[in-house]
């Protein structure tokens, strides 16, 4: 069963090795072969001692000499072996981690644009890299153990049984009981508890994670340590498993120690039976030497497959996490893939829900937007706005019905095609560390300073960049540089005006929504959909009058379309919405204009 395990693990590092896979059995076959020449030289110290006990005098030619150069000789060469076997372990574990890093990285560039709103960069990073180092760690360090952990032992009990059995059965009687102690250790409750506290430390762990994350927040509210609950219980939770884990494993623990460094009490009563049966003194007094130097070894190859046991246990977990990981269902690319020609979009009976959820995020949705047009969607937050964006962007897969650009299904688009007609501009705008310049004509070649100067003008972007210290080229994130969000915003849109894709995705920023930047942001969204198939998550009315058509969104579904003018008159849903937004911009204006005498008036009217 033990071997088994073993097996297992090392099967699963494999499909990481490509032809390299050989290194795997090297490292083994070297390890068991040092493991066998680390034990001779004691068979060859037990020769020297019989020979000085027998012959104290040296009157007859000894072989004394020769046995040390051997013994020598056999350390020196398990020494080289040992070397060897740690070279290819390590060789192959490198192989593991180029392997799993690369595999890792492959698998996530065809994963659906969804799977990284699910999954944080942080937590992929850290899988990919925690999963590819502890498996290097793991295999680099426990491989060559593996094989000396099957060889040693059972190298020793030949040994042991072949110099004296008596004594050899004598010295068994510790290394037995410490055998069954150390099972209980790591008996399914042992292994059990060992999962549990890992769990535990891995929960403190990401707990601090969000604790750390969630400082500025608190600390904005006013919140006392009591808000961060769960790292606490997470602490608690940590502490109490440690505390069980100690005491499950203190008296099992201590006495397998005690009853490791034991043998001698049960080799001297053997040794004095031996004697008093007539034995030969000096051969039981070598044996008794023999025996008293070979036992601690078995203590010492115990304790080594305890800790290869619990490394096996970690790397498991590690292996386990990365192929969960891998195993997120790819974006399928279609066999027959077809050329876009013409730039509408369209969703016909579209159905969606997110992994796990039991609502349907968008239920039968169906709208065509023709090239060109500007439409926006609005409605209640949860709706599926984002949501329908997301799927045009074809983020994932839709369940049933379809979304079709330029008339062809988005499955049949390959992906590079359809991300090249699609510019996308959502909230949670990323910027790169790199200058801004970089930022602005991210992934296309040769564009032009003309472009990027009109996209700089159009975006509502010059002032931003000419406040920063080194223009163009600062480096975004260093030394200071950093950009509000409405800053960042518009530079996301001076992007997508490089790009200048045919459609457009844009999620109106509320968040970073000052009125001065609102105002700018809104003339950068107009400039940049202007001629282009325009699909628009609004979350201001303000911004909708002018579209072509509004979609109004609620519980997955269209309960309302048609121009701003005539949702209006049919005094519905979005003329609810109309008179309740025109309501709060009326009371913002009268609060603004009661706290400093109307200033910010003139703001909001420019
Ligand atoms: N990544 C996700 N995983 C699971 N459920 C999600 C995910 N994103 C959104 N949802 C759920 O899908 C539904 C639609 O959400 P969506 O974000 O599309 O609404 P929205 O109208 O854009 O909202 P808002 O205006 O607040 O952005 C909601 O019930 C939401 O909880």
């Amino acid at each position: 069963m033990h071997t088994e395990k073993k097996k297992f693990i090392l099967k699963r590092f494999t499909p990481y090795m490509g032809r390299k896979k050989v290194l795997l059995p090297v490292s083994l076959i070297l390890s068991g072969l040092s493991a066998v020449l680390n034990i001779v030289p004691f068979v060859f110290v037990w020769f020297i001692t019989r020979e000085l006990l027998l012959n104290p005098q040296m009157t007859q030619l000894s072989n004394i000499d020769f046995y040390a150069w051997l013994a020598l000789g056999c350390a020196i060469l398990g020494v080289v072996i040992y070397f060897l076997s740690l070279l290819s372990s390590h060789l192959a574990a490198f192989h593991v981690e180029i392997g799993m890093q690369k595999l890792g990285m492959e698998r996530i560039m065809a994963m659906p644009l969804g799977f990284f709103d699910q999954h944080s960069s942080g937590k992929i990073r850290k899988i990919v890299n925690d999963g590819a180092a502890t498996t290097h760690g793991f295999l680099a360090h426990q491989l060559p153990d593996i094989a000396g952990s099957v060889v040693s032992p059972i190298v020793l009990i030949v040994l042991i049984f072949t110099v004296d059995w008596r004594m050899g059965l004598a010295s068994m009687i510790p290394i037995i009981i410490g055998f069954i102690t150390m099972s209980f250790m790591m008996s399914d409750k042992g292994k059990e508890f060992q999962k549990r506290y890992y769990d535990a430390l891995e929960e403190m762990s990401s707990e601090s994670v969000e604790y750390i994350r969630g400082i500025p927040v608190v600390k904005t509210f006013g919140q006392s340590i009591f808000s961060f609950k769960r790292f606490y219980d997470s602490i608690v939770k940590y502490k109490e498993m440690v505390a069980a884990y100690t005491r499950l494993w203190q008296k099992p623990m201590s006495f397998y120690t005690v009853v490791m460094q034991s043998a001698v009490f049960f080799l001297i009563p053997m040794a004095i039976l031996l004697i008093g049966r007539g034995d030969s003194l000096p051969m039981v007094l070598a044996d008794f030497i023999f025996y008293l130097l070979i036992t601690p070894i078995f203590s010492m190859l115990l304790m080594k497959s305890m800790h290869f046991q619990q490394n096996t246990m970690i790397a498991e977990q590690a292996i386990d996490r990365f192929d969960h990981l891998i195993q997120y269902p790819a974006m399928a690319e279609a066999k027959k893939t077809e050329r876009i020609e013409e730039y509408s979009l369209e969703f016909k009976d579209v159905v969606f829900s997110y992994q796990g959820a039991d609502k349907k995020a968008i239920d039968k949705i169906s709208f065509k937007l023709k090239p060109g047009e500007t439409m926006a969607l609005v409605g209640a937050s949860g709706g599926g706005k984002t949501t329908i964006a997301r799927l045009a962007a074809r983020f994932w897969d839709v369940d049933a019905g379809e979304v079709l650009v330029g008339g062809i299904n988005v499955k049949a688009i390959p992906k590079n095609e359809l991300m090249d007609k699609i510019a996308l501009v959502f909230q949670n705008t990323k910027l790169f560390k790199t200058t801004l310049k970089e930022n602005i004509v991210f992934g296309k070649e040769g564009v032009s300073s003309e472009t990027i100067n009109r996209a700089i003008d159009l975006s509502q972007s010059r002032e931003i960049i000419d406040h920063l210290p080194g223009g163009m080229n600062t480096v975004i994130g260093a030394k200071g540089t950093y950009l509000s969000g409405g800053e960042q915003q518009r530079i996301a849109i001076a992007r997508a005006m490089v790009k200048d894709a045919p459609i457009v995705l844009l999620d109106e920023a509320t968040a970073f929504a000052d009125p001065e930047n609102e105002h700018l942001i809104q003339k950068a969204l107009k400039a940049l959909s202007k001629g282009k198939t325009t699909l628009m998550i609004a979350h201001r009315l303000t911004s909708v009058q002018n579209v072509d058509r509004i979609l109004v969104i609620d519980n997955g579904r269209i309960v309302e379309q048609g121009s701003h003018q005539d949702l209006l008159e049919r005094g519905g849903c979005y003329r609810r919405m109309w008179d309740e937004y025109q309501q709060t911009v009326a009371w913002k204006i009268d609060a603004r204009s009661a706290n400093n005498g109307g200033q910010d008036d003139q703001i909001l009217s420019k």
